[in-house]
C-alpha cells in the first residue's frame, strides 16, 4: 500500500484502521478497568469461536480464539467484521477481552423461529449501495437496502454502476434511482470507462469505513478496484477459476490507497427489512412529509377525505407504486419487530423458568438440611 505521509503531522498508528476519538474513549474505559494490559485491535473477519484481528505494526491478522466478556447467549455480541476489540497477549495467542461499543452496524434480521439478529459489519460509516444501470434498476430492492442501512445508523450512498451499459436510457435510470433515494447521494459510475470515479474517490475519506451492498454481479469489486487503482478484490472473471468466494487468502478488511477502509462481507442475499421502523421511515421521508399534512392523524392514505398522500399522487408528485411499496415495507417491518419481540419474550420466560427452578432446588436442599 502506498503511504501518503507527505505532511509532517505524526499520525496515530491506529489511524489506518479507522481509529476515532469515539473508539479511543470506549477503549480507555475498558482498559482502565482491566487488570491486564490491553491493546486495541480491529476485527477483519469473524470466525466461529473467535476472530481475525488486526493490530497496528503487525502485518498479518491474528486469530483470537477466546471471547472473554462477550455474552455467549447472544451471537450479536460476538465479534464481527469491523468491530473494535480490546485484546491481550496470552502465550502465542491474542485473547479478546471485550468488544467495544459499536456505531453504524449492518444487521441481518433473525426471521427464522429461533434465529437471532446477526451483525454483519460494525463501525460502518458509509454503505455504498450498488445497482447496475443495465438491469432495471430495481427500485424496490434499493428501498430495502436503504431501510437496512438507515436503521443501522450508517450513511447510505448509492452508486449506479456500469453506467455506460445503459446507453440512451441512462438519464431515465438516474432519475428513477434519485426519486427513491431521498437523503442519499447518488453517484453514476463505470469501472470500465472511468465515469464518476473521481467524484466517488473524493468521498472515500481516510479513516472512514465502508461496506458495499448489491446483488452478485452488480460490479462492487470492479468498482473498488477501479476507484483505488489496484486489484484489491477478486472480480467475476477471476473468481470463475477459483470456485467460490471466501477462499483462504480472502481479506475482509481492505485498506484503500487513499486511506478509506472497505469491509468485504459475505453477500447479503435476502434483505429482510429491520423491525426498527426508523429505517423505513427515513427511506420514505418524502412520503412521510406528505402524510404529515393528512387531515386525520390515523389516515391510512387509502381513500380518506383530506388525504395529502393521495392528493400528491393525483398531482403527479408521488408515484402510487412507491406508496404501495412503503405500505408493504412498513407491514414487513412491523411483522419482523413482533417476531423479534416474541423471541425475546420466549427467551426471558426460559431464563425465568431456569432461575425459578434453581431457586426451588436451592430451597429444597436447604429444607433437606433442617430435617
Ligand atoms: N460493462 C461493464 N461491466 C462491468 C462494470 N463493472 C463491472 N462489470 C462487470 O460485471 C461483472 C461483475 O462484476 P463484479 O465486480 O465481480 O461484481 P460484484 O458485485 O463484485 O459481484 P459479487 O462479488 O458476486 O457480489 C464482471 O464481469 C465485470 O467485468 C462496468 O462498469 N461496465
Ligand atoms: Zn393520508
Amino acid at each position: 500500500m502506498t503511504t501518503h505521509s507527505t505532511s509532517s503531522t505524526p499520525s496515530h498508528p491506529l489511524d489506518s484502521l479507522g481509529w476515532t476519538p469515539r473508539v479511543e474513549a470506549a477503549f480507555d474505559a475498558v482498559a482502565l478497568s482491566s487488570e491486564h494490559v490491553l491493546l486495541p485491535a480491529r476485527v477483519s473477519a469473524a470466525r466461529r469461536g473467535g476472530a481475525e484481528i488486526r493490530l497496528p505494526g503487525i502485518r498479518d491478522a491474528a486469530f483470537a480464539p477466546a471471547v472473554r466478556r462477550a455474552a455467549h447467549t447472544d451471537p450479536a455480541a460476538a465479534p464481527c467484521s469491523g468491530d473494535w476489540v480490546a485484546v491481550r497477549r496470552s502465550g502465542d495467542d491474542w485473547l479478546v477481552e471485550a468488544v467495544l461499543e459499536r456505531a453504524g452496524t449492518l444487521v441481518r434480521q433473525g426471521v427464522a423461529k429461533d434465529s437471532h439478529d446477526q451483525v454483519l459489519a460494525a463501525n460502518v460509516d458509509y454503505v455504498l449501495i450498488c445497482e447496475a444501470a443495465d438491469q432495471g434498476p430495481n427500485v424496490g430492492r434499493l428501498e430495502r437496502f436503504l431501510s437496512l442501512v438507515w436503521a443501522g445508523g450508517a450513511t447510505p450512498v448509492v452508486a449506479i454502476t456500469k453506467a455506460e451499459l445503459a446507453g440512451d436510457r441512462l438519464p431515465e435510470v438516474v432519475e428513477l434511482v434519485e426519486s427513491v433515494s431521498s437523503g442519499a447521494d447518488v453517484h453514476t459510475v463505470s469501472a470500465h470507462t472511468g465515469q464518476g470515479l473521481e467524484a466517488l474517490a473524493a468521498r472515500l475519506r481516510p479513516g472512514t469505513t465502508w461496506v458495499l451492498l448489491g446483488t452478485s454481479g452488480a460490479g462492487k469489486s470492479s468498482l473498488v478496484n477501479a476507484v483505488s487503482g489496484h486489484a484489491l478484490m477478486d472480480t467475476g472473471e477471476i473468481r470463475h477459476d477459483k470456485r467460490g468466494r471466501h477462499t483462504t487468502t480472502h481479506r475482509q478488511l481492505l485498506a484503500l490507497p487513499g486511506g478509506a477502509l472497505v469491509l468485504d462481507i459475505p453477500g447479503v442475499r435476502r434483505i429482510d427489512v429491520p423491525g426498527d421502523e426508523s429505517g423505513v421511515d427515513r427511506t420514505f421521508s418524502d412520503v412521510l412529509a406528505h402524510a404529515e399534512r393528512c387531515r386525520f392523524r390515523d389516515c391510512v392514505h387509502d381513500a380518506e377525505p383530506g388525504c395529502a398522500v393521495q392528493a400528491a399522487i393525483d398531482e403527479g408528485e408521488l408515484d402510487a407504486r412507491r406508496l404501495a411499496r412503503w405500505n408493504r415495507l412498513r407491514r414487513e417491518s412491523e411483522w419482523n419487530r413482533s417476531r423479534g419481540d416474541h423471541r425475546v419474550r420466549e427467551e426471558r420466560t426460559r431464563q425465568w423458568k431456569a432461575l425459578d427452578k434453581a431457586a426451588r432446588d436451592a430451597g429444597r436442599r436447604k429444607r433437606g438440611h433442617h430435617h
